[in-house]
């Protein structure tokens, strides 16, 4: 590893566990994340995001494994990161019966701001998070959306160079996400390295890289590009007739990975050791005609499907 690699990291790990009682919730996991770019955690519920977030936060202590955050060796240096990063837990965490300002204020008085910087930044904030008209409503009565800025102007007030995400946009509709994901990438032109955890696999997508969790382990990494491109299948489309009979009998095909079904069309993830994957599925007697079949982009719920099958 060169000195310029290691110095650009926020995020490194090696051999990361964390057990409770015999449950392994994270089971070795090694991570590396650039500075200036937004990372993803993606895998399904209990798969051990938020306890990896609560490690690499210096909240919850490691059962062993070495992590540094910003360069700082956790959990010896817990209390030196905390003015530096910021953290979005999955729950609204703020106060419903204080206003929109007042929890601001509350939470820059933790922060030890000067009463002038405080009041900038607040003016500041409830200006990009489009909550002026709301500085004075109770946060408990606000809607999912407005929450969910509130809570992300509350971790970025103190301008944390690293902002950990717990499935920020779970409680929120489509175009709220979309807006969030706005502000995100703003946040990241503006320097501030960025890891979110999420199931969602189109915001996973968004993602400058992302590491595919499941059951504690990390199964693949790298750009959501590099994850297609490396997941080991092709993918091929088939339309047709009795589409879950012919589902049942390709599944049993050794070569393919797996058949799921989408509206009208079956979506078969074939190894990629075969060659032409169309031409193989044409030789298949299940196979009414060559013109029902054809080859698909990959996204990236078939490479969360080929690197976690038979695990
Ligand atoms: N304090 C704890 N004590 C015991 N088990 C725990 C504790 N915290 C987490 N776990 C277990 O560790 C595993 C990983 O949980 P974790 O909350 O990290 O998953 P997650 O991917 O964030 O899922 P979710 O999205 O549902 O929160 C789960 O099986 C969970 O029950």
């Amino acid at each position: 590893m060169t000195n310029t690699h290691t110095q650009s990291l926020v995020i490194q790990a090696q051999k990361l566990c964390r057990n409770f009682g015999a449950l392994i919730a994270i089971d070795n996991l090694d991570l590396e994340v650039t500075a200036g770019q937004i990372y993803g955690f993606l895998g399904p519920n209990g798969c051990g995001k938020t306890t990896a977030i609560r490690m690499l936060t210096g909240l919850l202590k490691p059962t062993s494994g070495n992590v540094k955050v910003l360069n700082l060796s956790l959990p010896k240096q817990a209390e030196a990161l905390r003015l530096n990063i910021g953290y979005m837990t999955q729950k609204f965490s703020l106060y419903d019966d204080l206003t929109v300002q007042e929890n601001l204020r509350f939470i820059a008085k933790i922060f030890g701001l000067s009463r002038q910087t405080e009041k900038a930044r607040i003016e500041e904030l409830l200006s990009t998070y489009d909550l002026a008209q709301k500085a004075s409503q109770m946060a408990g009565s606000m809607s999912g959306g407005q929450k969910q800025r509130l809570a992300l102007a509350a971790a970025t007030l103190h301008k944390p160079r690293l902002l950990f995400l717990d499935e920020p946009t779970s409680a929120v509709d489509p175009e709220n996400r979309r807006d969030f994901w706005e502000k995100l990438f703003d946040l990241c032109e503006q320097g501030t390295s960025i890891l979110v955890s999420t199931h969602y696999m189109d915001e996973a997508e968004r993602c400058h890289k992302l590491a595919i969790l499941e059951s504690g382990k990390k199964r693949a990494d790298g750009t959501p590009d590099e994850l297609m491109q490396n997941m080991g299948a092709n993918v091929v489309e088939v339309s047709g007739e009795h589409l879950r009979d012919l589902k049942q009998q390709l599944s049993n095909i050794q070569q393919i990975i797996s058949v799921a079904q989408l509206g009208s069309r079956l979506r078969v993830l074939v190894k990629d050791t075969i060659t032409d994957p169309v031409a193989f599925l044409a030789q298949q007697n299940m196979i009414q005609q060559k013109e029902d079949l054809t080859q698909v982009r990959p996204s990236l719920e078939d490479v969360f499907v080929t690197c976690t099958k038979g695990s």
